[in-house]
């Protein structure tokens, strides 16, 4: 479904690409954890995905069809049906729960609407849905920064959810929870996954995790994938190379 040729991304300046010559594929279903450490490439990998980072060499294509020979409005689609979820959440703190999930709606509405914050019953109702989804249990109308870490991912994994995504992309999403939090978190993404059939690719630094829920594990380092396998394959001596210099 997602799939990567020949990618390589050099940011201006640089001197070395954060991304060498990645091809790999992803289909439907799978639950894959990004591995590698600080540097490694995993944000660029992520954001390559819907084209937030555009590539400098190579081709990101989603169904066969390659993201720069996409229409604007085909672009608009692919980052519609993508639901990010980022460590520091990414939310409005002033904004309460339910308007921080009808931001989720952006990409449909026209920009007048977002403007204004026009949604209608059927929005305002998918948002109270998707509260109950992630299980959360605050005033819909609390504001998002008197929360905790881990209500705010909630709030965070709702407003992906009202997109009615196919694909999950992770940059980090309990980076900054506690062990517990993280793993309740974890739990929620993998059985939403689940529940909706998606694609989900996280990226994460606790191995533990990646080798609870993940289907699939890949480690990059340098911007070279050096594993792409079953996590249980992902062993010490992987460990050592994924993460030493
Ligand atoms: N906007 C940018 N401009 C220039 N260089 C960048 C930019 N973003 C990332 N880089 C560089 O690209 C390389 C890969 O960075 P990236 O953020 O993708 O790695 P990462 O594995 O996600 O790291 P971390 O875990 O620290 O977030 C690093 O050397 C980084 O310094």
């Amino acid at each position: 479904m997602i799939k990567f040729e020949n990618v390589s991304v050099l940011y201006p300046g640089a001197a070395e690409p954060a991304l060498k010559n990645l091809s790999i594929h992803f289909n439907q279903g799978e639950f894959v954890c990004v591995l590698g450490k600080s540097g490694a490439g995993k944000s660029t990998f992520i954001r390559c995905i819907n084209g937030l980072q555009p590539v400098s060499e190579g081709t990101v294509k989603w169904n066969d069809k390659s993201l720069s020979e996409m229409t604007p409005k085909e672009n608009l689609e692919i980052r519609r049906k993508t639901g990010m979820i980022f460590q520091h959440f990414n939310l409005i703190p002033r904004m309460s729960v339910v308007q921080n999930i009808l931001t989720g709606l952006f990409g449909y509405k026209k920009s007048y609407e977002n403007l204004l914050g026009l949604f209608n019953s059927n929005e305002r109702m998918s948002a109270l849905e998707a509260i109950d989804q992630v299980e959360l249990t605050v005033e819909p109308t609390r504001r998002v920064e008197n929360l905790s870490g881990g209500q705010k991912q909630r709030v965070a994994i709702a407003r992906a959810l009202i997109q009615n995504p196919n694909v999950f992309l992770g940059d980090e999403p309990v980076a900054s929870l506690d062990p517990g939090t993280a793993e309740r978190i974890f739990h929620l993404l993998k059985e939403t996954h689940i529940k909706r059939n998606l694609v989900s690719i996280i990226n994460v630094h606790d191995v533990g995790l990646a080798k609870k829920f993940a289907t699939r594990i890949i480690a990059l380092k340098k911007g070279r994938l050096i594993f792409d396998g079953a996590p249980e394959k992902f062993d010490e001596k992987l460990y050592a190379e994924t993460y030493n210099q």
